[in-house]
């Protein structure tokens, strides 16, 4: 988990969480049933970009449940012993988060399954004709998995999940009120304009919207101002090349490439990831949902395509005539 100014700004309870009101709702259901019935709440999964509140939901529930948390993640688990301490040492119905679960070692993982299942370890001991399995009791505990992809996770493990939640990108005025929130527990003074601005172009994530209300901090530092205005706000998110619709340099390369050197796609992504110098995972995960989620790109069979909102927000003309790279 991330420590200072994010630790002391994650929200604590499900009532201080801004937004995903499906998920909320649900987990609070699901949670006052567990805790009234004295039992673990079932394996729940949390999917959605990075910094839409995973792992600050997975923290929630424990305090929720009035359990204990441990949390891993995915690459770090590189033998199935270094799963089986984990799990031998959970008390009863404490949660063990797991974060990039999508990421989890293929050994690791057949450990998992009769440890979600029937809360039983099965430890193999020695090697060759002479191994024998040793099954362990383990305490019930509920598995909180994290991902920003769905669609890479196994179907065994996908389907010994009882709880399955999608965290969407938020609103600006949700992000707005995670602003204010934020800016009262750090100590900023800030309209609510300005606020709402930071939200508009946080590309619908917390995380980012907590950065943004960090560096305009920054600039009305320099500045001498007590009050983050809804000017110095727009005029700081200008100067750090965060656009009227929150698209960044990145973003911007991304579309120009599509457009420009591939006459508006489609172009894999592949093409893409050379053209531009960036890896395929991080343009899969960090940038195009929300280019596409915009409406500035399309995702199709034969590649990407730039939508003509992505022409007129980079203000070029639509030209059929450019070259076109299915790459
Ligand atoms: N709904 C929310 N209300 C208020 N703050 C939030 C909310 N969701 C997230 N945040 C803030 O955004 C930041 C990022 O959240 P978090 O670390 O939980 O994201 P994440 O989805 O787990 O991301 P990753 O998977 O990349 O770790 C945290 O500092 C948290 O305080």
């Amino acid at each position: 988990m991330k420590s200072g100014i994010e630790d002391n700004i994650r929200p604590q309870s499900l009532d201080e969480f801004i937004g995903q009101e499906d998920v909320c709702n649900n987990l609070k259901v699901y949670i006052q049933a567990a805790r009234e019935r004295g039992q673990h709440l079932d394996h729940t999964l949390l999917y959605g970009n990075p910094g839409l509140g995973k792992t600050t939901l997975a923290y929630i529930m424990a305090k929720e449940l009035g359990v204990n948390i441990v949390s891993t993640s995915g690459p770090v688990l590189e033998r199935s012993g270094d799963l089986a301490a984990i799990l031998t040492s959970l008390k009863q119905n404490d949660i063990l988060f797991i974060d990039e679960i999508h990421r989890l070692h293929p050994a690791v993982e057949e450990v998992l399954y009769p440890s979600m299942e029937d809360f039983k370890l099965d430890l193999i001991i020695g090697q060759g004709p002479g191994a024998r399995t040793v099954k362990i009791d383990l305490e019930p505990f509920t598995l909180v998995g994290a991902t920003t992809r769905l669609g890479l996770l196994t179907s065994p493990l996908r389907d010994r999940f009882g709880v399955i939640c999608r965290l969407n990108f938020y609103k600006p005025e949700e992000l707005a009120q995670i602003v204010l929130r934020a800016a009262k527990i750090i100590g900023i003074e800030i309209e609510k304009e300005a606020a709402l601005e930071i939200g508009r172009r946080s590309r619908g994530t917390p995380r980012i919207a907590n950065r943004l209300l960090r560096r305009v901090r920054d600039f009305a530092h320099v500045k001498g101002l007590r009050k983050v205005s809804f000017q110095l706000a727009k005029d700081s998110l200008d100067l750090m090349d965060v656009d009227a619709k929150g698209l960044d340099i990145m973003d911007r390369k991304i579309l120009e490439c599509i457009i420009l050197k591939y006459g508006g796609g489609p172009v894999g992504v592949k093409t893409i990831a050379a053209a531009i110098s960036e890896e395929v995972r991080t343009i899969e995960e960090i940038y195009e949902p929300f280019l596409i989620q915009s409406g500035f790109i399309k995702r199709t069979p034969r590649g990407r395509i730039a939508t003509p909102l992505a022409y007129k927000h980079l203000q070029l003309s639509f030209n059929k005539d450019l070259p076109v790279d299915e790459g």
